[in-house]
């Protein structure tokens, strides 16, 4: 494996943009892809950390095989060193991207924030976790601190940002459905009884469209936490004890460890099956939506639908979110694309960070 420095290294010594990478799996592997393409000049890597490693080494972070060198020559974590290589590094915006899945990680967002710290995101735990953390959020956000988020839904396809911008204008949120989820959109999308779900979730894992966890996602948990950022960045402040939320996770597959539930997969299978069965006989397909009404209740669940129903309609990873509005209320305001997966996960992790060159957005300090 080569050692060698990317081509732009020397050039990034200077670079405006300053960053810590917490999350060397599939998406933060992609986004380290991303960082060595000349998108990425304004940007230099001074730190790289997975669950118990860390890299602050200018001429490790500058070679290619960067996760490789996280593996063999990673140091023990500590994040006073990491902020120390941010604080050290000169540049004007110093930015923290969180590319793990970890509640822990998302509940020291507001903190590096109040130290001046923008934060770029891919993890959802915070805004799409307990209220309290979405508060800390609020007040981060009011104090004019920089929170990227734009990962954190439809991976990346311009929907908070929409939702924001109508709110600007005095637009209000009136309900809002879809399919949240690219993972079961793709498991749903393909399934049609001849395959074993479990193979399709084997796949879909493959592909890098699931949680490190596949319960994350079959639990609803995921949907419902991206239903709540979108709620609460609409104006409703829910809990999360105010999502319905239907589980796929057979209950004797709730509890055990990751290898064990991989390990049992196929237990899935005739549930799933049988749903299939039932709604196919009426003409109908099988879509895990989720759905606010007028009266702020959230719902997240499997529900038949007709052919002809919008979500019928989708491909691959789509997902699809239909904003009725007080402006779009005679037809919703509808955003579909691909979802989820590592590449354009990164690509919205790039697109905040780059977001910080447009002058707007708070200088670190
Ligand atoms: N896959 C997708 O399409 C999308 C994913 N996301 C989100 O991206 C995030 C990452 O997903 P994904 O890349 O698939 O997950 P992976 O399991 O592939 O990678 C997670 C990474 O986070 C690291 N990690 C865990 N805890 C910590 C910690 N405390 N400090 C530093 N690093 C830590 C892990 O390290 P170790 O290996 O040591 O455990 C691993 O490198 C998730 O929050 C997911 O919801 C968002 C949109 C789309
Ligand atoms: N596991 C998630 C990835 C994006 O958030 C999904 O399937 O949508």
């Amino acid at each position: 494996m080569s050692a060698l420095p990317t081509a732009g290294a020397a050039a990034q010594a200077g670079a405006p943009v300053a960053l810590v990478l917490f999350g060397a799996g599939v998406v933060g592997g992609a986004f380290l892809d991303l960082l060595a393409t000349p998108a990425a000049a304004p940007v230099r890597l001074v730190g790289l950390a997975d669950s118990r490693r860390q890299l602050t080494d200018p001429s490790l972070l500058a070679a290619r095989n960067r996760r490789d060198q996280l593996r063999r020559a990673g140091t023990a974590r500590d994040d006073a060193a990491l902020l120390g290589a941010l604080a050290a590094s000169g540049a004007r915006h110093r930015v923290l991207v969180d590319a793990t899945a970890s509640p822990a990680l998302a509940a020291r967002h507001a903190d590096w924030m109040a130290q001046g710290y923008a934060v770029v995101t891919a993890n959802k735990s915070l805004a799409g976790g307990a209220l309290p953390g979405w508060r800390t959020l609020e007040r981060a956000l009011a104090a004019g601190a920089y929170y990227g988020d734009a990962a954190t839904v439809g991976a990346g396809l311009p929907v908070l940002s929409t939702l924001r911008r109508l709110r600007r204008c005095g637009d209000a949120l009136l309900t809002l459905e879809g399919v949240f989820s690219g993972s079961l959109s793709y498991l749903f999308n393909q399934y049609d009884g001849s395959q074993p779900f479990s193979a399709l979730l084997l796949r879909a894992r493959e592909l890098g469209y699931t949680e490190p966890d596949p319960r994350e996602d079959l639990s609803g948990g995921d949907v419902a936490r991206k239903l709540l950022i979108l709620a609460r960045s609409a104006g409703f402040a829910l809990g999360t004890d105010e999502v319905r939320v239907e589980s796929l996770v057979p209950e004797a597959l709730r509890g055990v460890d990751l290898e064990t539930f991989l390990a049992r997969l196929g237990e899935l299978d005739a549930p799933l099956a049988e749903r299939h069965a039932q709604a196919a006989a009426r003409g109908h397909v099988l879509r895990f939506l989720a759905r606010l009404n007028q009266r702020g209740q959230a719902h997240v669940g499997l529900v038949e639908v007709s052919a002809t129903h919008p979500a019928a309609r989708l491909f691959g990873t789509d997902n699809q979110f239909a904003l009725t509005t007080t402006r779009y209320h005679t037809q919703p305001l509808v955003i579909q694309g691909p979802g989820a997966g590592p590449e354009v996960t990164a690509q919205a992790l790039l697109g905040d960070v780059l977001a910080l060159l447009d002058g707007s957005a708070r200088v670190a300090g």
